[in-house]
């Protein structure tokens, strides 16, 4: 880092004098730009070393400041205790991973005689702290080109599927996500919990978005695709689809947000939800990608994968056992399949990706939220158009078919560890009636995404029709739709979502 720029991360925003009540001495409490450290008073004096602190936090790992108004165990009653509270990487004893701990340092207010001034200091502090965690998570974190003013506490429109999952979605909201969005000073504007099918599509395509900076799910991938299309089917669409979507697994798969979550270096496997909240209160937006699909009696938007084919069944059929969980249902789901291994013939015609890049329209930025296109996105082919002449067409008894936006198609099934939200293109993973059941197992049981197994096969693309000729389910995002060819197009960077990637 050049000096310049660690003199600036350097620089006090603000100090003040606090009770380290562990220690039982008064000491400076200092707010650096990336930083909240406490120091004994004497090393802050002009012209003496460095200060060793007595403890030091990076903002980035902090969740809030919680105050504790009633300040049981505080020396006097005048004083105002409060808890600074962080979510810190810690490395593991014996690999060389990392997860995430909370914890926290009880400071105490305690300048003034009376317990009211006490308090109003410690709130100043809160958020003086809270704006300077915003301030930071643009630098640190993606942005949108466009980005919202991050400045502003945090005004949320929160969607709970009571069903998806083990059915427990509202109450994981309610015993770990709110008191983290609450220690960090968002908003929550509106809780819905969703009483049918279709439900949160409905709410948010008449809802106010001007009342709320960001949307946040409790769910798995469906309600994120009823989401999406709920956005799209306004007539503010195109500002609409801009509002920032916030993920918190608590469905069976949580494919998008597993992929987001491995993407910024967080864990998916434990503590997924705690580290899901944590990327939208103090993370940046980024971009990603919706896909319009066609068939011939509707038009929808997904943002996550397509199945067809054996992963379709696994998907639909492993409904019946959502009482055993995500993970054992895809499992129990998987295995049976692979044992079974049928094949379905079909056709696959897709925009070559070096076609694409040197003549294709979708090159321009849809994403823009300036954009003069007010015509919704759709396909350049229709479903039932020749297949341009420039397009390849591959044909075959296919057993796996998947279309992927992301790296994960479960939280538990990592499938290409190198596709990323928001590429812009999708991955196609299929194979044909050689791969063997033992391919198939190994991919099932292969948790890293990076192996490459013999007879599966990949293809970029952003654009393709599949014409499934033997029948077996479609899925997109998870919901079954009518069977038969379907024509894909994928629309780059339309929507954003909360993310804690680093900045190049
Ligand atoms: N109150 C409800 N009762 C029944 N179904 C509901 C209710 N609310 C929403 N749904 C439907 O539940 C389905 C599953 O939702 P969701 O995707 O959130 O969970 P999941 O299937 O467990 O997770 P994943 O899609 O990640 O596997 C969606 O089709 C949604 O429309």
């Amino acid at each position: 880092m050049a000096e310049s720029e660690q003199e600036c991360l350097d620089t006090v925003v603000k100090s003040g004098s606090v009770l380290a009540p562990w220690l039982g001495v008064n000491c400076t409490l200092l707010l650096k730009q990336d930083s909240l450290a406490c120091v004994y008073p004497e090393a802050t004096a002009a012209g003496s070393p460095p200060p060793l602190p007595i403890f030091a936090v990076k903002l980035e790992d902090v969740v809030g400041l919680k105050i504790l108004q009633d300040s049981p165990f505080s020396s006097s009653p005048s004083v105002c205790r409060a808890e600074l509270c962080t979510y810190q990487k810690v490395k593991r004893f014996i690999s060389s991973s990392y997860y995430r701990k909370f914890s926290t340092e009880i400071l105490e207010f305690s300048d003034a005689k009376d317990f009211e001034t006490n308090y109003k200091t410690a709130k100043e502090w809160r958020e003086s702290i809270q704006l300077q965690c915003r301030k930071n998570s643009r630098n640190l974190f993606v942005f949108s080109p466009e980005q919202i003013d991050r400045l502003e506490p945090m005004q949320l429109l929160v969607i709970i599927n009571p069903f998806s999952g083990r059915k427990n979605g509202q109450k994981l909201f309610q015993n770990i996500a709110r008191p983290m969005f609450d220690l960090a000073g968002a908003v929550i504007v509106q809780e819905v919990i969703t009483e049918r099918q279709g439900h949160a599509k409905e709410f948010v395509e008449t809802f106010d978005l001007t009342s709320i900076t960001g949307i946040v799910l409790a769910s798995g991938d469906g309600i994120v695709y009823e989401v999406i299309n709920g956005l799209m089917a306004r007539p503010d669409w195109e500002i609409a689809i801009k509002t920032p979507i916030g993920l918190i697994p608590t469905g069976s798969g949580n494919a998008l947000v597993s992929s987001l979550l491995y993407e910024a270096d967080e864990e998916v496997h434990t503590c997924a939800i705690e580290n899901a909240v944590f990327q939208i209160i103090n993370g940046g937006i980024k971009q990603h990608d919706i896909a319009s699909v066609c068939n011939s009696s509707s038009h929808s938007y997904i943002g996550v994968v397509i199945h067809w084919g054996m992963t379709g069944i696994v998907d639909v059929e492993s409904e019946k056992l959502r009482f055993l969980g995500g993970k054992l249902r895809n499992l129990i789901g998987g295995l049976v399949c692979i044992v079974m291994k049928r094949s379905y013939y079909g056709q696959l015609s897709y925009l070559p990706i070096e076609e694409d890049e040197t003549k294709s329209p979708l090159t321009e930025a849809e994403g823009s939220i300036h954009s003069t296109n007010t015509l919704k996105p759709t396909t350049d082919v229709g479903v039932s158009d020749p297949i341009p002449e420039h397009w390849k067409t591959i044909e075959g008894n296919f057993v796996i078919f998947m279309a992927l936006t992301s790296s994960h198609v479960t939280e538990n099934d990592m499938m290409c560890a190198e596709t990323k939200t928001g590429s812009g293109k999708f991955k196609i993973l299929y194979t044909f009636d050689d791969v063997t059941r033992g391919q198939l197992l190994a991919k099932l049981s292969e948790s890293t995404g990076a192996v490459k197994i013999e007879n599966f096969h990949e293809i970029h693309t952003r654009a393709f029709r599949l014409n499934p000729i033997s029948p077996c389910i479609i899925t997109v995002d998870g919901e079954q739709i009518d069977y038969g060819p379907i024509q894909v197009q994928m629309h780059p960077g339309m929507m954003r979502l909360y993310s804690r990637v680093r900045c190049e």
